[in-house]
C-alpha cells in the first residue's frame, strides 16, 4: 500500500473515532497498523489472545487489546509525506508550574533516597508529567515526525475513543518471544549524548542497570532451561545514552506467557526493588497516575513464519518452515498523551542511594526533549 493511502486510512479511522494502532519496530522500514472495526473495549484475560496489547504500569489494572480478528491489518514501507516537516508551534504555558514541579520532584527524589538509606528500598524509579499546550495537535503529523526522528526506537500512535490517544518512541524492549525462545532487554542508566558512544559510566548508573539484569535472571530462573547474558553495552536513544544488556533463554515447555509477564513487569527499569515495596512507594508519593506510561505495548501472539536456524539450505529443508507464535512487547517510555490541545509528557529516572536530586531532575528534563523536539 502506498504511504498516502496508508495514512489516509489512519486519518479516516481517527476522524471516525474508531480504535487503531500504528507502529514501526526498531530499525525497520515497514509501518504496520490495526484498524478496529467497532468501538468495543477489549481486554486480555490471560495473554493467550491475538492482537496489539496496551498495558498500564499497575499490573492490577486491565490490559487493553486491539484484537486482530475484529481489525483490518495494513502496512506500508515508507513515510512520504508533505506535512511531517511542518513545525507545530509549541507555547509552553507552564513556566511557573515548572518551578513548582521542580520543587515537588526534587523533594520526591530526596524522599526516595531516604527510603533507600533506611533500607526500605534498594532502587526506585520516580517520575513526573509535564503539560505542553499545542497550537495544532494532529497526532498523525506528530507520529510522522517521531518516525522520521527516531529510527532505532519502537515508534507508535495508539488510540481508543474510550481510553485516549498515546504516542511514543521507546528505546526499551520488554520481551521478544518466538515459540519458546526469548530475549529480554535490561536498559537503565542515562547520560546526555555528546557525539560519542565512548563514554565513562559512574558506579551509580552501572549499579542501577545491574539491578535490572539481576532481577530478570532471579525472577525467571525457575521458568527457563538455561540463559545467556550479553556484555553491557552503551546504546544511543535520541539525545541520550543508556546502558544495556540482553538476556536470552529458552522457556520451559509448561511456562505460559502470562507467567513470564507477571514475573517481569514492572521491572526495576521502571519501578524498583523490591518490586512491590517500590510500587507502593510510587503509588503513594508520585502524586499522579502513570496510567500507561511505564506499562508495555506490542504484538501479542502474532503468527510469524520461521525458517530453521541451521541445516542444509535446500528445497527439502524449506518445507520445514514453521509458523510460530511471536510476541514483541516494548516498555512505554519517552511517551505522551494528547488530550484536546495539550500534550502530557511522561518522564522519570532510577533513584539509588547515590542519587543527587538536581542531576536526577536534569535527567528528566533531557528525557522530556525526546518528545518536545517533535512538537
Ligand atoms: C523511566 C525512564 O527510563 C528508564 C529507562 C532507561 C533509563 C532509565 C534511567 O536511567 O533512569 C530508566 O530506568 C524514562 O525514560 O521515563
Amino acid at each position: 500500500m502506498t504511504s498516502e493511502d496508508f495514512f489516509k486510512r489512519i486519518e479516516t479511522q481517527y476522524h471516525n473515532q474508531l480504535p487503531f494502532v500504528v507502529y514501526r519496530k526498531p530499525n525497520e522500514n515497514n509501518i504496520f497498523a490495526l484498524r478496529q472495526n467497532n468501538t468495543d473495549l477489549f481486554f486480555t484475560e490471560d495473554f493467550t489472545e491475538k492482537g496489539f496489547v496496551f498495558s498500564p504500569f499497575d499490573e492490577l489494572d486491565k490490559s487493553v487489546l486491539i484484537p486482530t480478528d475484529v481489525s483490518e491489518a495494513i502496512s506500508t514501507d515508507s513515510i512520504i509525506s508533505k506535512s511531517y516537516t511542518e513545525h507545530v508551534e509549541v507555547s509552553n504555558t507552564n513556566n511557573l508550574a515548572s518551578s513548582e514541579s521542580k520543587t515537588f520532584h526534587t523533594n520526591l527524589i530526596n524522599k526516595g533516597v531516604e527510603a533507600i538509606k533506611n533500607d526500605a528500598l534498594k532502587k526506585v524509579v520516580l517520575s513526573r508529567k509535564e503539560n505542553i499546550s499545542l497550537k495544532e495537535a494532529n497526532p498523525i503529523t506528530i507520529f510522522k515526525r517521531l518516525l522520521n526522528t527516531y529510527k532505532s526506537a519502537f515508534v507508535y500512535c495508539w488510540y481508543h475513543p474510550k481510553i485516549g490517544l498515546w504516542l511514543g518512541a521507546t528505546p526499551e524492549t520488554l520481551i521478544k518471544i518466538e515459540g519458546k525462545r526469548f530475549s529480554i532487554m535490561a536498559l537503565a542508566g542515562t547520560q546526555d549524548f555528546k557525539g560519542t558512544l565512548n563514554v565513562v559510566w559512574q558506579n551509580k548508573e552501572k549499579q542501577e542497570q545491574q539491578f535490572v539484569t539481576d532481577f530478570i535472571i532471579d525472577n525467571l530462573k525457575t521458568a527457563i532451561e538455561s540463559y545467556k547474558v550479553s556484555d553491557v553495552e552503551t546504546v544511543k536513544a535520541g539525545n541520550l545514552l543508556h546502558l544495556k544488556t540482553m538476556v536470552s533463554a529458552q522457556l520451559k515447555s509448561d511456562v505460559s506467557l502470562k507467567e513470564v509477564i507477571t514475573a517481569l513487569h514492572p521491572t526495576p527499569a521502571v519501578c524498583g526493588l523490591p518490586k512491590e515495596e517500590a510500587k507502593q512507594f510510587i503509588l503513594k508519593n508520585e502524586g499522579y497516575n502513570r496510567e500507561f506510561y511505564t506499562g508495555f505495548l506490542g504484538e501479542l501472539n502474532f503468527e510469524t513464519k520461521v525458517s530453521p536456524r541451521s541445516g542444509r539450505r535446500n528445497i527439502e529443508n524449506r518445507a520445514y518452515t514453521v509458523t510460530k507464535k511471536c510476541t514483541q512487547l516494548y516498555v512505554n517510555l519517552r511517551c505522551m498523551q494528547i488530550i484536546n490541545q495539550q500534550a502530557i509528557i511522561y518522564v522519570g529516572g532510577g533513584i539509588t542511594t547515590s542519587s543527587n536530586a538536581e542531576s536526577e531532575w536534569q535527567e528528566t528534563v533531557s528525557k522530556s526533549l525526546v518528545i518536545k523536539s517533535v512538537l
